[in-house]
């Protein structure tokens, strides 16, 4: 099997920083991964990477065949941005960020058609979402802000979703329909990435771990993942043991 997304020997520097430093992965569709590292480890500059954003010292990133500035191009890769990444108070409503996700397929008028719209109203029922289509984006929950950016992806026609921290600030209640959710939309093929910070949600959630730490330090079962020396490579102490404690 092809891997969707294929990564290799890619290093990022932000001048003297090295953020990235000889990073190899293979993420295969159908799949959740759990990017999982502490603050600073490299999750966003991976993420930007991944979306040919910030460019790499060294090494390639190949998606569905693509340079991934071209994937990003075609529309290919959806992105969940990190909370405080997201001016909330942008005057824009809830069906005007999932619409967002038609603009690789807008015509030459630049106009959305009646495909665009169906295909806004079928995400938004997707993450349900469409009572609350003419809100302002900022006066949703936590949780929903996160569903309405997802409902861009599936709007979008993406086959890569990358999430970055979709749990921060998140109660538990909608952190389960985000877990939910992803599960479906691995489901029907699409390959998915997620940095989260919870571990607790991990095993619900991903099919597989990623351990970053400027380099990827383990790519390989949740189970395995969250053993106690792995997360203390990673974390440079046990974090379960910490909550447990705290
Ligand atoms: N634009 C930038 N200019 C300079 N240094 C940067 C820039 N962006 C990130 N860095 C540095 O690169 C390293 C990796 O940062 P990155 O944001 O990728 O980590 P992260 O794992 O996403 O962290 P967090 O969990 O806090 O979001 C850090 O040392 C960070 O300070």
């Amino acid at each position: 099997m092809t891997a969707a997304i294929e990564v290799s020997g890619l290093s990022v520097r932000y001048g003297e920083i090295r953020a990235l430093e000889d990073v190899d992965l293979k993420l295969d569709a159908g799949r959740v991964t759990g990017l999982i590292g502490m603050n600073g480890s490299g999750k966003s500059t991976l993420f930007k990477a991944m979306m040919g954003i910030v460019r790499p010292d060294q090494g390639e990133v190949r998606i569905a065949g693509r340079t991934a500035a071209e994937a990003r191009k075609h529309g290919t890769i959806a992105y969940v941005p990190q909370s405080e990444d997201v001016d909330w108070n942008f005057p824009v409503s809830v069906h005007d960020v999932v619409m967002m996700g038609r603009y690789s397929h807008l015509g030459w008028t630049r106009r959305p058609g009646r495909a665009d719209r169906v295909a806004v109203a079928e995400a938004l029922d997707r993450v349900e979402l469409s009572e609350y289509a003419g809100r302002q984006i900022g006066q949703l929950s936590g949780g929903q802000r996160r569903r309405a950016f997802v409902a861009r992806g599936i709007a979008q026609e993406a086959g890569i979703l990358f999430l970055d921290e979709p749990f921060a600030g998140v109660d538990k209640r909608s952190e389960a329909t985000i877990v939910r959710l992803l599960r479906e939309l691995a489901a029907d093929g699409r390959t998915i990435l997620v940095s989260t910070h919870d571990l607790h949600a991990l095993p619900e959630l991903a099919d597989e771990a990623i351990l970053l730490l400027r380099r990827i330090l383990f790519q390989g079962s949740v189970s395995e993942a969250l053993r106690p020396e792995s997360l203390a490579r990673c974390f440079g102490l046990d974090p379960l043991e910490q909550d447990a404690v705290s």
